[in-house]
């Protein structure tokens, strides 16, 4: 049985900004869809060049940006983070997760924590970047977790990170709620085996691929790009 589809991006959607004065202002398409892209639970990639558009992309799934063109349809919650902790860097993991969860979702949290070795006492402002990038992890994990079938929208979570936890955390995504929809932008595509799709950016245009081309996710992309 095919999964449900939690995100569907129609055909001739665009994406992209708008510049200039508001009296001379400009549609600049960074991305089109040329043809519809359908997503459901599990694990997205998305893998393009700098500059192509990828978080343009995301924000604009995420509702912070307007499309040019089209509309995208979700009946899921939506959740985005961002690929920079935005908090008060006085505040300890340990407050700004307590501000966040109560009961068994705190308690979750602070599980996630002592796995992956966050210093829960360390102020976010002292953190080391991969650091961070695990709090926000956490954050969305949890969050994931309080509603069946969201739809998270990642920028860059991986960065940063050693390669253990890395590795800890495509294990966690496999496993724990699997009825989430994950759309992940990353630049090291090594680092995952197992994805359900991964959508590029090629020449403007977003291309999409629900299956494995030989034998690597990395031979997809090369082949999307072609
Ligand atoms: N509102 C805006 N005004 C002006 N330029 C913009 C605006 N939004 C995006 N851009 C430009 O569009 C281009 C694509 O930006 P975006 O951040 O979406 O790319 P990206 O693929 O995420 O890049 P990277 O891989 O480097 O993070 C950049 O050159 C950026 O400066």
């Amino acid at each position: 049985m095919t999964s449900p589809a939690l995100l569907h991006i129609p055909e001739g959607t665009r994406f992209g900004y708008r510049a200039g004065l508001p009296w001379t202002r400009q549609d600049r398409c960074l991305v089109e869809a040329v043809q519809s892209v359908s997503a459901g639970p599990g694990l997205h990639l998305l893998v393009a060049p700098n500059g192509s558009g990828k978080t343009t992309l995301l924000r604009t799934l995420a509702g912070l940006s307007p499309t040019l063109a089209g509309q995208v349809s979700t009946k899921a919650q939506i959740l985005y983070f961002a690929d920079e902790l935005r908090a008060d860097p006085e505040m300890k993991p340990r407050t700004f997760f307590r501000a966040w969860f109560k009961g068994d979702s705190l308690a979750a949290a602070e599980n996630l924590a002592e796995t992956l070795r966050l210093d829960m006492k360390c102020p976010i402002g002292k953190l080391s970047r991969g650091n961070r990038q695990k709090v926000i992890l956490i954050l969305a994990e949890i969050k994931a977790s309080l509603t069946q079938g969201s739809v998270l929208l990642m920028d860059e979570p991986l960065t940063g990170l050693d390669a253990e936890t890395r590795e800890q955390v495509t294990r966690l995504w496999a496993s724990t709620n699997t009825s989430a929809m994950r759309l992940v932008i990353m630049h090291e595509l090594e680092c995952v085996r197992q994805a359900d799709s991964l959508l590029t950016i090629a020449g403007g245009q977003l291309r999409h691929a629900t299956a494995r081309t030989g034998d690597s996710w990395m031979a997809t992309y090369q082949t999307l790009h072609s």
